[in-house]
């Protein structure tokens, strides 16, 4: 049996303006949002969105500006209702909650990580830390010894008594994971957490995300609209376009089978050495030892297996998980996947595909 999703998104549409029902119909016969906005005044937010978010994944949500990423966040906590469709979260209806059981959803089972920290200015860093803990009745003993664990855990141990303004962006990031993680909620909803920090720290809190991701394996819902960070961190990948789901699967898969010409473009400029690896181009399954060249890893990335064939393309690499064969790469597969599809001249194609036969 299939285990259930943490949260379901079916047929999820947003439509604002003043009459959204009625125009549902309109988008079902194929109005597409240029139109409606012209003929109708009214804006398609969202149209058609079935995405299922897996407990314990970092399910990703990429788009460029105005394709509804926002609007779909705040359809998952509740702040705002679907023109039609569901969210369920364990398979309870969240547009049907309101006044008691929404505001438990908020504290108990939603926590949010803001692009903008959203710390209490006034408050001291424990103080924002224990405020969810707080707010909803447990103890001051009992808050500040989850606080303190949190801050320690991020890397704050000694700042509990700062105000946010003497931290640095990275650091009030982390009194906001830190908060988000102490309110020990089933869900942490992160939007575009870390897109006001600079390159460096962003790559920072990327790793100290996925290190925390390790121990927790909490159910994440974040986003970006950086492809190079959705790569990195997402488990499964939504790739939202003008309100619609263009892609959605897991990130390897989706670099190297682009469902249009739209998700070519977007992963054209990607370093695909450093971001696929062995396992996305190995042939599973297949085990010659002899004739090959060495091991690597499923989880190296391409760089490193073109360098450990030292630019002898004739090399065949066992690929084992947990020093467990799990199949094998060939050079010539390596090469092929380094070149975006579109990319590929017709000649190059055939000589490609053919030598991939052979
Ligand atoms: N309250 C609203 N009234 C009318 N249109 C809205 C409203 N909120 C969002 N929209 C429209 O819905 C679409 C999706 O907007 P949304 O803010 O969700 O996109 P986004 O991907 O989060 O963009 P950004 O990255 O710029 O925040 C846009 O066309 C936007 O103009």
């Amino acid at each position: 049996m299939t285990e259930q999703p943490k949260i379901s998104i079916r047929n999820l549409y947003k439509i604002f303006g003043p009459d959204p029902r009625s125009m549902i119909a309109k988008v079902h016969g194929g109005m597409d949002k240029t139109e409606l906005l012209g003929k109708h005044g009214h804006v398609i937010g969202l149209q058609d969105i079935n995405v299922d978010i897996r407990s314990g994944d970092i399910t990703v949500i990429m788009g460029l500006s105005g394709s509804g990423k926002s609007t779909l966040i705040r359809h998952l906590n509740g702040l705002i209702k679907p023109t039609a469709g569901e969210i369920l979260l364990d398979g309870i209806n969240v547009a049907g909650l309101t006044g008691a059981a929404l505001r438990e959803l908020r504290r108990f089972r939603m926590s949010m990580v803001f692009q903008s920290f959203a710390l209490m200015p006034h408050m001291r860093v424990l103080q924002n830390v224990e405020m969810a803990q707080r707010v909803r009745g447990d103890s001051a003993a009992d808050a500040h010894n989850n606080a303190i664990k949190w801050l320690e855990r991020l890397g704050l141990k000694g700042f509990e008594n700062h105000y946010p303004h003497q931290l640095s962006g990275g650091m009030q990031q982390r009194v906001g994971i830190a908060r988000a993680l102490a309110s020990n909620s089933d869900v942490m909803l992160m939007d575009e957490a870390f897109s006001a920090l600079d390159p460096l720290m962003r790559t920072d809190m990327q790793s100290l995300l996925l290190e925390l991701q390790e121990e927790l394996s909490k159910t994440i819902v974040f986003i970006t609209h950086d492809l190079d960070e959705a790569l990195r961190i997402a488990d499964h990948l939504v790739i939202l376009k003008d309100g619609v789901v263009v892609q959605q699967g897991e990130p390897q898969s989706i670099i190297l089978n682009p469902a249009d010409a739209y998700i070519e473009k977007f992963v054209n400029d990607i370093n695909r050495a450093r971001v696929l690896r062995a396992e996305s181009v190995m042939v599973p399954g297949i085990i010659v030892e002899s004739g090959t060249s060495g091991q690597v890893d499923v989880d190296d990335n391409l760089e490193t297996v073109m360098a450990r064939s030292q630019g002898d393309l004739t090399c065949t690499f066992v690929v084992v998980r947990g020093g467990i064969p799990a199949g094998l790469i060939k050079m010539q597969d390596v090469f092929a996947a380094l070149v975006p599809r579109h990319a590929v001249p017709p000649a190059a194609a055939m000589a490609i595909k053919e030598a991939r036969t052979s």
